[in-house]
């Protein structure tokens, strides 16, 4: 007879190789609308496997210079237009919701709630103090195939004196396109990462990050990023890179 904790082990699994449910994890992803996530929801009770109500920590907090607030109001204003009727609606551009952990509730068996049951938490929101590591917000524009992020780079990112670590850069980097990545072609992880750093980053600044699909071929999604000051006019890094689709199966050895 199959153990309880095998057979949660199992639907679990079932839950997140449901292209149903992958979807349902993509839009979860992609759109910070309250309708949508309320939507969603029963379809998926029994399988659910998120915090019914995740912080997230995209939002705007104390720690953000005036500068990231004046970059993120720019961005959520594109995120509703008005009609010529005076209606608002939906715009072009989607704030993406940002969570410290990806599988909270999730009942399963012995390899998987290990995983779930221990404290591990997102790389990029690990530290609680406000504004003291990576303070980011992604915009992601679907139709354009493209992403914005603005980052505002804390204290604890320090590399060279005054500015902020190559591998915090590299780790921004591999977020935004991989966070991009995602919405467009559903479960990936990096394949490859190419990086040209061009010009330092002074700690505590605010920059914008890019990306863009370059194109995609069959399983592999390739994209594009810079990262340049918020006017645009200084380019601090470059970087392609490669996310390869997985059934998420794959991370957990099945
Ligand atoms: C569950 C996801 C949910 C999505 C929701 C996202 C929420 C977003 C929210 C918040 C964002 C958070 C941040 C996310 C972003 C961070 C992502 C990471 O940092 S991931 C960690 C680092 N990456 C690894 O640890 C991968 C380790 N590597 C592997 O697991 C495998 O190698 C893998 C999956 C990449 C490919 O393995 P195969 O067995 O599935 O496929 P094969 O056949 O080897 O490759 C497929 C094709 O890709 C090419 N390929 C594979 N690796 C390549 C490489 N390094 N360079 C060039 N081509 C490569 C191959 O040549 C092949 O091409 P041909 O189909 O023959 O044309």
């Amino acid at each position: 007879m199959m153990r309880p904790v095998a057979k949660g082990l199992i639907s679990i699994i079932r839950a997140f190789s449901n292209p149903n449910v992958a979807g349902i994890l993509r839009l979860q992803t992609q759109w910070n609308s309250p309708s949508a996530f309320q939507n969603i929801r029963p379809l998926s009770m029994s399988l659910w496997p998120f915090s019914a109500q995740p912080r997230d920590f995209s939002l705007p907090n104390a720690s953000w210079s005036p500068e990231m607030r004046r970059v993120y109001d720019h961005y959520i204003a594109l995120c509703e237009v008005e009609t010529i009727g005076g209606e608002k609606k939906t715009g072009p551009w989607r704030k993406l919701p940002s969570y410290n952990r990806t599988l909270k509730y999730a009942k399963g068996g012995t390899y998987l709630s290990k995983m779930i049951q221990s404290k591990a938490r997102l790389f990029t929101r690990s530290i609680k103090e406000h504004g003291a590591a990576f303070e980011y917000v992604i915009f992601v524009n679907k139709q354009e195939k493209r992403c914005v992020c603005v980052f505002q780079a804390g204290r604890l990112l320090e590399g060279p004196p005054g500015h902020v670590h190559g591998g915090a850069i590299a780790t921004m980097i591999d977020t935004v396109m991989g966070g991009l990545a995602a919405c467009l072609s559903g479960p990936i992880m990096t394949a490859n990462l190419n990086i040209s750093y061009r010009s330092p980053i002074t700690l505590g600044s605010v920059v914008l990050i890019h990306s863009a699909l370059d194109h995609v071929e069959g399983r592999k999604t390739f994209l594009t990023c810079r990262v340049t000051s918020t006017d645009e006019t200084k380019l601090h890094t470059e970087a392609t890179a490669l996310f390869v689709s997985i059934n998420v199966g794959h991370l957990f050895g099945t």
